[in-house]
């Protein structure tokens, strides 16, 4: 009796303790130690942190602060009060990977101008396309890229994308009228992806663009899932709508090389254009190459664009003295037009507007983190970043901290009267990388911003309704409101 007694003690005491504790330094020992002993005697060291359990790395405290606590900024704060402000930089183990993360401006923007260092790699690249610009790298992504510029994020192009993407817009407009209360979340998706079907493929609304639509749903969720590859999975699910959505754009594009004695430079859409890039030697891009990039630019820009058009609504909903100076000014560009549309220098006249789409972008935080591979060694004011580690550059905290904005929870446009201080604004990313739509973006919302206030009010039928974090920043209830004419 007192024999097993003792053994019961010696579990308790003893050995639950020492396992609990080699488990909580788990990845500590495995992957810091060996850095700190290789950094000894070199005046470098590993940045402050903690790198948590085997395999789920720090993942737990993440959800709890982004998932449970809903306080998802103090995931940093934490880490601060913890290891000290340093220079910004943290270990930690999370979604998977040893990495380091950068909150504070300037290493931030370090990371996003230092190719040669830090590389972007996409997760679950066959989803994505491997040919696609946000997958390839070097030459190639300087020549994809320049052209995806032109097409969609350029002076001329945003020109004929004001006049293609107004109807749609009113129209949505005018159904939301017809409800009685209307989900912007949902209804934002809707009508973005209609504007994205008629810009890149020439797609008018209907069942086609509809299933479209559904594929390109079933296509992000396999981002977010592990790449198990077999039936059942949301990878699996993902991997069978990339397909039928190949499939289908083949079709298009066939239809369209088979094309004859047609004026090409009419009504050129995103396909027709990539179609017809050509580099310095006088190549153009693989058929494959082509469909990559149509799936993946409808990949980054629908639902981050679909997301911050609803973020405004509920800002001015939540801010009734920021719409109506928003009113005044989009009512005095009316005054002096016959037509029901703008155009997009219209748009860059909107000064007002144009610091309430920047204010909706950096409190909706869509791309809150970003990720890169450090492919090199590297060292930032006595910090080493591991090579093989990732860098998960933390912008929402660069834009929700006092440090960098005043205030930084209030909806205030006015605060872009002047420019951010450098480094402080990261929403599209930054250096070689940075956004390739985000003028494109900025029109579409000012677009909708312009139509909205000249002709309807808004109120939330939920006002107190709980933002969640994950996967993206949004109110609960997706923004439901009820919308009438003024
Ligand atoms: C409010 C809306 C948007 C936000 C907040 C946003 C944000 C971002 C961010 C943060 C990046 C950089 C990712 C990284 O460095 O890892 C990025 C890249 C990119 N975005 Fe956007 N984006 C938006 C809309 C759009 C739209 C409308 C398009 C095009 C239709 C687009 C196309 C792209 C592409 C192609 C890249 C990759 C660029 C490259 O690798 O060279 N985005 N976006």
């Amino acid at each position: 009796m007192e024999t097993s007694m003792g053994v019961w003690m010696t579990w308790v005491v003893g050995v639950v303790p020492m396992l609990v504790l080699l488990l909580w330094c788990w990845n500590e020992l495995w992957y810091a130690v060996p850095l700190k002993f290789r950094y000894s005697g070199t005046g470098t060291r590993l940045p402050p942190g903690y790198m948590g359990i085997p395999i789920l790395g720090e993942t737990l405290t993440f959800l709890w602060y982004f998932k449970v606590l809903r306080r998802p900024d103090e995931f940093i704060n934490s880490k601060r009060r913890k290891y000290g402000d340093g220079v910004g930089l943290y270990r930690t183990h999370l979604f998977g990977s040893p990495s380091v993360i950068a909150c504070f401006p300037l290493i931030s923007k370090i990371v996003y101008q230092s190719d040669d260092t830090f590389v972007l790699q996409w997760p679950a690249v066959d989803l994505v396309g491997r040919t696609s610009l946000v997958a390839v790298h070097g030459k190639a992504h300087d020549r994809v890229r320049r052209f995806v510029i032109k097409a969609i994020n350029g002076p001329d192009a945003l020109r004929r994308i004001a006049d293609h993407v107004q109807p749609c817009i009113v129209a949505a407009l005018q159904s939301w009228e017809q409800k009685t209360t209307v989900k912007i979340s949902s209804e934002a998706k809707k009508v973005t992806f209609e504007n994205i079907g008629k810009l890149f493929v020439s797609f008018e609304p209907g069942p086609r663009l509809e299933s479209l639509e559904k594929l390109f749903q079933g296509l992000t969720k396999g981002f977010r899932a592990h790449p198990f590859n077999f039936p059942g999975t949301a990878y699996h699910h993902a991997s069978q709508c990339r397909k039928k959505l190949e499939d289908i754009f083949r079709i298009e594009l066939e239809k369209r090389k088979n094309r004859t004695g047609i004026d090409q430079t009419m009504n050129i859409d995103l396909m027709d254009g990539l179609m017809q890039i050509e580099d310095d030697m006088g190549k153009r891009l693989s058929d494959q190459e082509v469909l990559d990039n149509i799936v993946s630019l409808v990949v980054a820009g629908y639902t981050s664009t679909a997301m911050a058009s609803t973020w405004a609504l509920y800002f001015l909903a939540k801010n009734p003295n920021v719409l109506e100076k928003l009113r005044e000014e989009n009512m005095g560009i009316c005054k002096n037009k016959k037509e029901n549309f703008i155009t997009s220098e219209d748009v860059s006249q909107l000064k007002y507007t144009n610091k309430v789409v920047e204010e909706t972008i950096r409190m909706a935080n869509i791309a809150g983190i970003t990720f890169r591979l450090v492919i090199k060694e590297a060292e930032y004011k006595g910090y080493k970043i591991p090579k093989d580690w990732k860098v998960i550059v933390w912008n929402r905290y660069l834009h929700t901290n006092p440090e960098n904005f005043n205030d930084p929870m209030c909806f205030n446009p006015d605060r872009w009267n002047e420019p951010a201080s450098p480094g402080t604004y990261q929403a599209f990313g930054g250096g070689s990388r940075i956004c390739a739509g985000n003028m494109l973006a900025r029109l579409q919302i000012a677009l909708l911003l312009h139509h909205l206030s000249i002709g309807y009010k808004w109120e939330l039928v939920n006002p107190d309704a709980e933002i969640i974090y994950l996967p993206h920043p949004m109110p609960l209830d997706g923004v439901e409101v009820k919308f009438s004419q003024i």
